[in-house]
């Protein structure tokens, strides 16, 4: 594959193909999110030093790969991305003497909008929402602090949660996911709340705060992601995966915005509103699925794995294994490494980028339309990993072309056919991923009821979801009252350690897990089988 065919695909290159403006090294600093004081060390060691230093250096290090060639070359060409957060709304260098006055304006509006949007109604005496953090097509996100602790949360309103089924399948999916799961590298749910909307309920999930997402990190800072870091998000990131894989459920929307980084480097996953049990023959709602992957916007598409474009019959927890090799590309370029814009567009690229997929993948697209895109004379070549993740703006070709071994990981996660894609078990036991990632003990299994309850979910009608959603919602701020009198509980002297959580999550033993598993899904296959006759 020639590599300048990837580059120009990219909508980036084609932008400056055409004379887009370039930025310089120094110009659009000063984004204030907190990658900068991760990376800080870093990057003030990289000002102080020459490239001439660098190339200098007896330490084979991360500076010792840039060339000064590459360095002048690159960064002219490229333009820094302004971070996913915010936008910095502060007016620079004119207008001085109203600058403050015009910001003291700004957050009149923007304290007078979320005021607004946050009507919490019986929660305000517990949350106090401060700042905006982001606005979605479903839901928005808020920063808060929790009053009576002072601790800093996060919280996530669902916007008429109840009024389609799709929007309330989405909601208790996240709700029944996250609310028993305690996992270092899932993002934490506190707390759940419901007010009247007038087209039902909106839901409220509170969480803990993180202070940014992935792509704040990968975008939000001029140097590229160090490699440390990019094998330490990569481990936790596979973590928690496992968790989720063991027990059968699939995230189905992995991306940079969904994984959640501390000032620690902590990585937690969040956006679990299409997380999915896949153990079961339930196919009652494919043509929402169907609907919901054609039209979903279009931010999610690069991660998308072949069998969710293409509308495969079956799909499991692969999907996510495609995303992370979407994800770790992205980390070490920079880049989207398959930008499309439309589900056509993407399967396109895919076809450019990668190949053709195997005929016995193309015989199962049971789209015409789609099995269209993929003409039948043409080039059938094989992706060239070495071309396509080598870091050009970064000169490195330590990360990705110096080792095989990152090739044939990356090779096994970007398998068109999903039975043939790496699991998250092998990924673990991969020898690149031995190799860069600090080894963990085992981990302590997803809980019982969390794919019970998963499971349930994919088989409710709209209304059934409503008064399912509205029990949840009761009960886990009942769980929430215990969590709190029991936190309260251990900080007056009783520390057994056990929370409301952990009791109310007891499991039963594995065969009588596995029996009444499989009792539900005969009961879904049986209530479906007698809907069609
Ligand atoms: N606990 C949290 N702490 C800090 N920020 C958060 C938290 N949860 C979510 N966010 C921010 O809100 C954004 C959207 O969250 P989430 O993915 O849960 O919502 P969504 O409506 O499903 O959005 P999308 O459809 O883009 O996935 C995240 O990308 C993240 O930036």
């Amino acid at each position: 594959m020639n590599v300048n065919n990837i580059q120009k695909l990219h909508p980036k290159n084609r932008g400056y193909q055409k004379g887009h403006p370039v930025r310089k090294r120094n110009e659009g600093k000063g984004n204030d999110c907190y990658c900068e004081n991760l990376f800080q060390d870093k990057e003030k060691d990289h000002i102080m030093s020459s490239p001439q230093e660098k190339q200098q250096s007896p330490v084979g290090g991360y500076h010792n790969r840039y060339s000064p060639r590459m360095i002048g070359r690159s960064f002219e060409a490229v333009a820094p991305r302004r971070p996913y957060g915010e936008a910095n709304l502060s007016i620079q260098g004119s207008m001085p003497a109203k600058k403050e006055r015009f910001n003291r304006l700004l957050d009149g509006l923007k304290k007078g909008q979320i005021q607004h949007d946050f009507k919490l109604e019986r929660a305000a005496k517990t949350y106090e929402p401060i700042r905006s953090i982001r606005s979605g097509a479903f839901g928005i996100v808020c920063e808060a602090v929790e009053t009576s602790s002072d601790d800093k949360v996060a919280i996530k309103k669902v916007i008429h949660a109840s009024a389609t089924a799709t929007l309330a399948r989405r909601t208790l999916r996240e709700i029944r996911l996250l609310r028993y799961i305690d996992h270092p590298n899932i993002v934490t749910l506190r707390d759940i709340f419901s007010t009247q909307c007038p087209l039902g309920i909106d839901v409220f999930l509170v969480m803990d705060l993180m202070q940014n997402n992935l792509h704040q990190i990968i975008y939000g800072n001029e140097e590229p992601l160090d490699e440390y870091y990019i094998n330490l998000f990569l481990g936790q990131l596979l973590r928690g995966l496992e968790f989720l894989h063991v027990a059968s459920i699939a995230h189905r929307d992995l991306k940079p915005s969904n994984l959640l980084i501390n000032q620690d480097g902590t990585l937690r996953i969040a956006g679990f509103d299409v997380a999915k049990y896949t153990d079961n023959s339930s196919k009652k709602h494919d043509d929402e699925e169907h609907c919901y992957y054609m039209t979903q916007h279009v931010a999610t598409l690069p991660y998308r794995a072949p069998e969710l474009l293409f509308v495969l019959p079956e799909h499991s927890t692969a999907v996510d294994m495609w995303a992370v090799g979407c994800i770790f590309g992205e980390m070490v370029i920079r880049n989207e490494l398959l930008p499309g814009r439309s589900v056509q567009g993407q399967i396109k690229m895919l076809l450019t980028m990668l190949g053709h997929p195997p005929q016995h993948v193309i015989n199962q697209i049971r789209c015409n339309q789609t099995r269209n895109l993929i003409p039948v004379n043409e080039r059938k070549t094989n992706a060239e990993w070495d071309f396509i993740m080598y870091c050009r703006f970064r000169g490195d070709d330590q990360i990705v072309r110096g080792h095989c071994d990152t090739i044939d990981f990356v090779k096994q996660l970007f398998q068109y056919d999903a039975t043939k894609r790496i699991s998250i078990q092998d990924a673990l036991a991969h020898p690149f991923i031995q190799r860069v990632v600090e080894p963990q003990g085992s981990q302590k299994q997803c809980p019982f009821r969390v794919k019970k309850d998963m499971m349930q979910v994919e088989d409710l009608s709209h209304q059934e979801l409503i008064e399912i959603m509205k029990q949840d919602v009761k009960s886990a701020e009942n769980s929430y009252e215990m969590r709190y009198i029991r936190k309260n509980e251990m900080r007056s002297g009783d520390s057994t350690g056990s929370t409301s959580s952990d009791r109310l999550s007891a499991d039963p033993p594995m065969e009588q897990q596995e029996k009444m598993m499989k009792d539900m899904a005969t009961q879904i296959a049986t209530s479906e089988s007698s809907s069609v006759h």
